[in-house]
């Protein structure tokens, strides 16, 4: 009742579409009722009296219903969907408003695909509860109350003969409903299989490849897509079962108009016109029913997605602003990380014996404008700070500070405002290389994205591209080379400006005149700006102010190259 509670919520904006489709279909609901009574007229008073002046009329009269009902049952069908549709686009912005707020650690334990199938499969299925779900009850209640009223005036005998089969019909379709509930329950899950892993093959194709592993993806792929065969199947034969059960019950009722009907009128109890009249009520009747059944159908389908989603949008983003959060105006950019313990599992248990913490009691200070570089084996946590201090993950104990601000006081937009990344990989959207660039400062002029550009040392490769900043880099910018792709992440960070920098650097290796311009184009960036440089190799950080060799108990040593081979320690054997 709750998930029902929460699900109806929705109409609330649409509710004048609602109330439309709604009348619409009281409407229909009314006609189709007319019907069989103003045909048992005919046939008992009227064609009897070959009153052929008022048979023109009634005959006229029903062509009028039948046009009506076919303008009505046109709006209740399009206005319907509409409503299901506007329902399913709300929900889905919602859901991915609510992904964005998501914290790191949710997509670190949650797999694309299955955050895809819900965005894309299960909203779906909620759009055809939202438009069939009420109208659809509503219907059946008005025809299914309708046809027995009008069923008693006729003849009460028969009408109760005929109602006596219903509490053997719920009986069945009650007994059905659970086995179909938990066959949709199951496919849902397939499906989101089904996406990962093809989201997931298909995303590292080159991988595939290289390693000749095509046919290993196809059976993986296919393990799945046989799973989900199996559990259409489970569905396709609960529901077979479901259907034909209620045809058999449906067949039994026009079984009974017939048999009785017939001996009634064969005992003048009866007339031939009501006995009409009462077979095609029974359809009238039947028809809500199995309509109610598909309902039930698509409750169950459109109720699983809902759960889903509400479970999503349940979820609450770990890391977010405090009440009344800090603004970052102008900052000068200095950084502590004092006393700092952090893991990226927080299991209580764990933490307890410190078993699972990245950094133990990490301290760091950097100056305003200094520039330092973090060595230290693989590993050890390098990447990790350039997540904590963004605040991309909360830190267990200890403070992070900018300018002696606590960084959980200050409004996360605020904070990430002023501190640029250039990510190990550097990651383009299947754009343009001028929408890429622009990302950094959206609405940006061409001549900003020029001078960006030209600061990271690709505005000249740009302007070697027939079609220049409007080249398309394709997805995740395939087309590019890696140094290409990295001057690129380089020169949106030049737009955007930021105070602080992070350099995660690449591991890969790039050809010397590559690395040289990545190089120019990061010294010039890094003017000016506090740099931490994650050094994942030690050639390209002697000329930094300060470098600071990591192991996993925190800082060892610290000092200028120089300073650090003569100290003859860790970092002398790193470099040697
Ligand atoms: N998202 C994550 N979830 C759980 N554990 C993680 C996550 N990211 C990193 N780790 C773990 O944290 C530890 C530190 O990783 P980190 O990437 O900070 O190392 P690093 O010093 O930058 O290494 P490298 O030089 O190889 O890049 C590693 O043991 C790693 O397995």
């Amino acid at each position: 009742m709750k998930e029902l509670r929460s699900f109806i919520k929705y109409y609330k904006c649409y509710i004048k579409l609602l109330i439309f489709t709604l009348m619409c279909a009281v409407l229909l609901a009314l006609l189709d009722l007319a019907f069989p009574k103003i045909i048992q007229i005919m046939i008992d008073k009227i064609i009897p009296a070959k009153d052929l002046k008022t048979f023109y009329y009634i005959s006229g009269g029903l062509i009028v219903m039948y046009l009506l009902r076919y303008a009505v049952s046109y709006y209740q069908l399009y206005y319907g969907n509409i409503l299901g549709i506007k329902i399913e686009t709300q929900m889905r912005k919602e859901l991915f408003t609510h992904i964005q707020k998501l914290s790191f650690s949710y997509f670190d334990n949650n797999k694309t695909g299955v955050i895809m199938s819900k965005l894309v499969n299960d909203l779906g299925e909620i759009s055809q509860l939202a438009n069939h779900g009420p109208i659809d009850l509503f219907i059946a209640v008005i025809r299914l109350v309708g046809a027995f009223i009008l069923m008693v005036t006729l003849n009460v005998k028969l009408t109760l003969v005929i109602f006596s089969v219903l509490p053997f019909m719920i009986y069945f379709a009650v007994t059905q409903k659970w086995k179909m509930k938990l066959a949709f329950g199951k496919t849902r899950i397939k499906i989101a299989g089904i996406n990962s892993c093809a989201e997931e093959s298909i995303g590292g194709v080159r991988i595939v490849k290289l390693f000749n592993n095509e046919n290993h993806e196809i059976d993986k792929f296919e393990k799945k897509n046989q799973e989900f065969q199996e559990a259409k199947k489970e569905t396709y034969r609960t529901t077979a079962v479901f259907f034909s059960g209620i045809h058999i019950f449906m067949n039994l009722m026009q079984f009974i108009v017939v048999f009785y009907g017939g001996y009634l009128i064969m005992h003048g109890e009866l007339t031939y016109g009501i006995l009409i009249s009462f077979l095609l009520y029974c359809y009238r009747f039947m028809e809500p029913i199995r309509k109610m059944m598909i309902l039930v159908q698509s409750y169950q389908k459109g109720m699983a997605g809902y759960r889903r989603f509400q479970g999503m949008m349940e979820i609450i983003p770990q890391i977010k602003d405090i009440e009344n959060p800090l603004i970052l105006k102008e900052i000068n950019g200095n950084i502590e990380l004092k006393d700092v313990k952090f893991s990226y599992n927080k299991s209580s248990e764990e933490l307890d014996k410190d078993q699972s913490l990245i950094l133990n009691k990490f301290n760091l200070k950097i100056k305003s404008g200094e520039s330092i570089a973090i060595v230290g084996s693989s590993g050890v946590g390098k990447s990790t700070i350039s997540n904590l201090i963004p605040r991309f993950y909360d830190i267990d104990s200890g403070s992070i500070t900018i300018d002696g601000k606590e960084i959980s006081k200050i409004k996360l937009s605020s904070l990430r405002e002023n501190i640029g990344i250039v990510p190990q990989e550097a990651f383009l959207f299947g754009g343009t290389i001028g929408e890429n660039i622009g990302y950094g400062k959206l609405g940006a002029t061409r001549d900003e994205l020029i001078e960006a550009s030209k600061k990271a040392n690709i505005y000249e490769f740009i302007s070697s591209l027939p079609k220049g900043f409007d080249t398309l880099v394709g997805e995740r910018g395939v087309k590019l080379s890696g140094g290409q792709k990295q001057r690129i992440s380089i020169a949106r960070i030049f737009l955007k400006n930021p105070k602080i920098l992070i350099l995660d650097e690449a591991t890969a290796s790039l050809d010397n005149i590559t690395e040289k311009l990545i190089q120019e184009a990061l010294m010039t960036l890094s003017k000016d700006r506090t740099t931490i440089t994650i050094a994942h190799r030690l050639s390209t950080i002697i000329n930094s102010d300060r470098i600071v060799v990591m192991d996993k108990d925190g800082v060892v040593e610290t000092g200028t190259h120089e300073e650090l081979l003569k100290l003859k320690g860790s970092y002398a054997k790193l470099y040697r």
